[in-house]
């Protein structure tokens, strides 16, 4: 069968009418005493005492035996349940055909043809490339036009032209609910997109006019952007809902914590030594956080002291807060003035972040911390009606939270004047300084009005940060800032409980199913490498009764936000992303994490599985290595387990000995893993533990570095 039957029978509506019966015991159980932040000096565990992989071979994770359940598992229990969002509701396919066609795909090569990818989201070089088929035209959702003046700038706000179009006329009412995201083909798309959806550039020339966001020119033809998301919650309950901090929260006490440059103020201990203001105080006890993490101890100082500042720690452990708080600390000091209407608003703080959900949830954070107070927050990102984010704007803004893209549109516009900023926050700052985003980057802090490094507080944050990013950050950075790193920079989370099986590409599903039917209905991130692959992996798994939604970055704005809707509240347990989904996204209860195909870089794998194991809680994350396609990650990942005292299979360690790369350091794409701030130059270093004490036991950075 070739690619364009599949492509028939992929866009047709799935209907998962069914949930799966899930053998939870089976791989639940016991799990959660265990304890993965275990030292070295455990050893009779890894030596002789059943290892975490024994374990998950017990448990039923990694075992080769097929599903005994699985018969029962579909014929028992079928509750009528859709997957509203991603897979909608309507016509099923004629389940076993179907399933005998994508059989019949793997062995005519099609399963092949994904690898390929040439919508695939995947970082470095790979990311870019041509993108041909499966574009097609949108249908146009029709939801009545905006009431304001900003009625005009839809009138020209367009995707597609330039860059194609994403969606099929069949999608017909749009209305968001079926899944339908690879229909008809159409136009090719030409430009590069970012791994993280925001920025387009068009044979390497960057542009504001992204396809995402819609452009405005005037010569850009296609349907509007007028999907407006949802309002934030105006209920205290739900502006503090949080989850609780798990078990190993307090051993993140036990991390080393490096701080490099000169005069850095001292680590605080707990959230009085910042001296915050009484609001402040009262939305950290509401928002559930009575401790700092090692991160917030370190940053906040150094941020309240008014220091430019690079921090890397490990997924999950709490840097949104750490700028957060001292940002909106020095504001309340400072005395802002209020909100009110203007057409050029001025925000003094401006933070940017690689994809729309993850700076939608910087957004909903920095309007908790600023509940009570007169700063007002604002979130503009692509996909999104254009006017509706200028109506946010004009009514004031403080903190403007913002995509790349979405944000040089609205400073197009003269919507926003950047003199009066004084803070500006690169979330996930690698990203946002690669190759992707970086040339934006550039051009946000060359913009006129923009105040220079010297003028304003620049801060990066991310778990992982590239000797080569780290040299690039210099740029946007005063030369005397600071670099705090807690643990192991680019260190995998210790709280995750990592596992690497060796499975071949066409016997991943399988494996897949299996692993999903022993988890049960705990939610479930199963990332995949190319957008077309993660619709096509959602459907089948839809169609193997497992309700499954997805997010990847050709599906509408809307069915994105409605899919992680879905996923955060347990309605759709298993989420398929591409690595749109992989960074920041903090999601309650996302027990696992699977790499159904690793990513290409190490890093990535990184972000990835911490979308598990956050705030101390306990995670697990299985990884589909495929030695055809992913030799060349097994000496990183290698070094990634035993960093994180991993268990490291013996057949990984002899891939990655005869894949050796002398001088290799830790990463795939030639950059390196710092263990330490890079800069040679600067003097004060200190390592001190988590609770702010000196300690003897500082990383030898010549570990790192020599791990040749
Ligand atoms: N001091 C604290 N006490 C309790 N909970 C906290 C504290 N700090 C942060 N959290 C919570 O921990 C979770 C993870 O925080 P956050 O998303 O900021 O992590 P992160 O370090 O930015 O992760 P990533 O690297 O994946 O972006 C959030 O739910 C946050 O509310």
């Amino acid at each position: 069968m070739g690619d364009e039957d599949w492509e028939a029978e992929i866009i047709k509506p799935h209907m998962s009418s069914y949930v799966p019966v899930f053998e939870k015991d089976r791989y639940s159980s016991g799990a959660n005493g265990d304890t993965f932040n275990r030292t070295p000096a455990s050893s009779s565990e890894m030596d002789g005492g059943p290892s975490r992989r024994d374990h998950f071979m017990r448990s039923g994770f990694a075992s080769g035996r097929s599903l005994g359940n699985r018969d029962a598992g579909e014929s028992n229990k079928r509750e009528n349940t859709t997957t509203v969002g991603s897979f909608g509701a309507g016509k099923g396919f004629g389940n076993r055909d179907f399933s005998n066609k994508f059989e019949e795909g793997d062995t005519s090569g099609f399963w092949r043809g994904y690898q390929d990818g040439n919508d695939s989201e995947a970082p470095g070089a790979s990311r870019r490339g041509g993108r041909g088929s499966f574009r097609g035209c949108r249908g146009g959702f029709g939801l009545g036009s905006p009431n304001s003046k900003y009625e005009q700038d839809e009138g020209t706000q367009r995707t597609g032209g330039l860059f194609g179009s994403r969606r099929p006329a069949l999608s017909g009412a749009g209305n968001g609910d079926t899944y339908q995201s690879r229909s008809c083909s159409g136009s090719g798309r030409g430009g590069y997109k970012g791994l993280n959806e925001e920025v387009i550039t068009d044979s390497g020339k960057n542009t504001w006019k992204s396809e995402a966001e819609g452009g405005e020119g005037g010569d850009v033809q296609g349907p509007k952007v007028t999907y407006i998301p949802p309002p934030p919650p105006e209920d205290e309950d739900s502006i503090f809902a949080h989850y609780q901090t798990g078990i190993n929260f307090d051993k993140y006490d036990n991390i080393l914590v490096e701080v490099s440059g000169h005069d850095a103020p001292p680590a605080i201990l707990t959230f009085e030594e910042a001296n915050l203001c009484q609001t402040l105080n009262n939305n950290i006890a509401k928002a559930g956080y009575t401790k700092l993490t090692p991160v917030q101890k370190y940053s906040i100082p150094i941020i309240l002291a008014g220091r430019d500042l690079m921090a890397c720690a490990q997924t999950g452990s709490g840097k949104t807060a750490a700028f957060l708080l001292p940002i909106l600390a020095h504001m309340m000091r400072d005395g802002i003035t209020a909100s009110r209407f203007k057409e050029l608003q001025e925000p003094e703080c401006i933070i940017v972040a690689p994809t729309r959900e993850l700076i939608n949830q910087i957004y909903l954070e920095a309007r908790k911390f600023s509940f009570g107070t007169c700063v007002r927050a604002v979130v503009i990102y692509g996909g999104t009606q254009l006017g509706h984010s200028i109506r946010q704007i004009v009514q004031g803004c403080n903190i403007l939270c913002a995509t790349p893209g979405r944000l040089m549109d609205i400073i197009s516009k003269e919507k926003i004047g950047l003199r009066q900023v004084k803070y500006l926050v690169l979330d996930e700052a690698d990203r946002m300084l690669d190759m992707g985003f970086g040339p934006e980057m550039k051009k946000l802090i060359s913009c006129p009005g923009m105040p220079s490094k010297e003028q304003r507080q620049t801060l990066m944050f991310s778990a992982t940060f590239p000797e080569e990013i780290q040299k690039l950050a210099g740029e946007f950075l005063k030369s005397k800032y600071l670099f705090v790193a807690v643990g192991q920079v680019g260190g995998a989370c210790r709280d995750v409980q990592q596992t690497i099986l060796q499975v071949g590409q066409y016997s991943k599903r399988e494996k897949l199913v299996e692993i999903l039917r022993n988890i049960g209905d705990e939610r479930t991130m199963v990332f995949v490498e190319t957008k077309k692959k993660a619709d096509f992996i959602a459907t089948f798994l839809c169609q193997e009764k497992i309700s499954t939604t997805s997010i990847h970055g050709d599906r509408e704005q809307r069915e994105r936000e409605q899919a992680l809707g879905d996923f955060r509240c347990g309605k759709c347990p298993v989420l398929v992303a591409t690595s749109v989904a992989a960074r920041g996204l903090d999601i309650e209860n996302v027990q696992h994490v699977i790499n159904f195909d690793l990513p290409s870089a190490i890093d990535e794998y990184v972000h990835r599985i911490g979308r598990t194991g956050r705030c101390g809680n306990t995670g697990r994350a299985v990884s589909f290595f495929d030695p055809e396609s992913d030799s060349h990650l097994a000496q990183p990942l290698v070094k990634v387990l035993s960093d994180a005292q991993q268990d490291v299979p013996a057949w990984l360690e002899e891939i990655a000995f005869s894949t050796y790369v002398p001088g290799f350091s830790g990463s795939t794409r030639g950059s390196v893993f710092a263990s330490v701030d890079t800069r040679k130059n600067y003097q004060g270093k200190s390592t001190l533990n988590a609770a702010g004490f000196s300690s003897s036991q500082a990383p030898n950075p010549v570990d790192d570095e020599s791990w040749d």
